[in-house]
């Protein structure tokens, strides 16, 4: 991955858990992405248009994540690459995703994948 654009620390509230009492509240997951784009277009022209929006971005996932009800960090990971891919035309995501209050002996608790578009 050469240029990129980040997202750190977005937190979104949702229904996520594998166990019958996680069903019933939602939690706090934090989103941590780098995501491929060459930002020279966009720098050269000083044009939105041509900027992978981080703010259009967030919003996506936001949306998306707060209406799921998924059981595993790992599924919600993978489809919120899938949306970013396909919505957003980015190449690679690298997406890490937390969910801080899962063990409470523990400081955070995550994932990380690395995903690509198809070829
Ligand atoms: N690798 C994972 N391990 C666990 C997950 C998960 O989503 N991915 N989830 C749980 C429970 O929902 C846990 O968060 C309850 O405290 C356990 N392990």
């Amino acid at each position: 991955m050469q240029d990129s654009v980040i997202i750190e620390g977005l937190a979104v509230e949702a229904v996520i858990g594998v166990y019958d009492w996680e069903r019933t509240i939602t939690q706090r997951l934090v989103f941590d992405l780098e995501m491929a784009w060459d930002n020279s277009p966009a720098a050269d022209a000083d044009d939105i248009t041509l900027a992978l929006d981080y703010a259009e971005v967030s919003s996506a996932i936001l949306s998306y994540v707060s209406d799921t009800s998924f059981e595993l960090i790992e599924t919600v990971a993978e489809r919120v690459c899938e949306l970013i891919i396909t919505r957003f035309g980015v190449s690679e995501v690298i997406l890490k995703l937390s969910k801080p209050g899962a063990v409470p002996e523990a400081n955070n608790v995550a994932v990380k994948i690395r995903r690509r578009a198809a070829a």
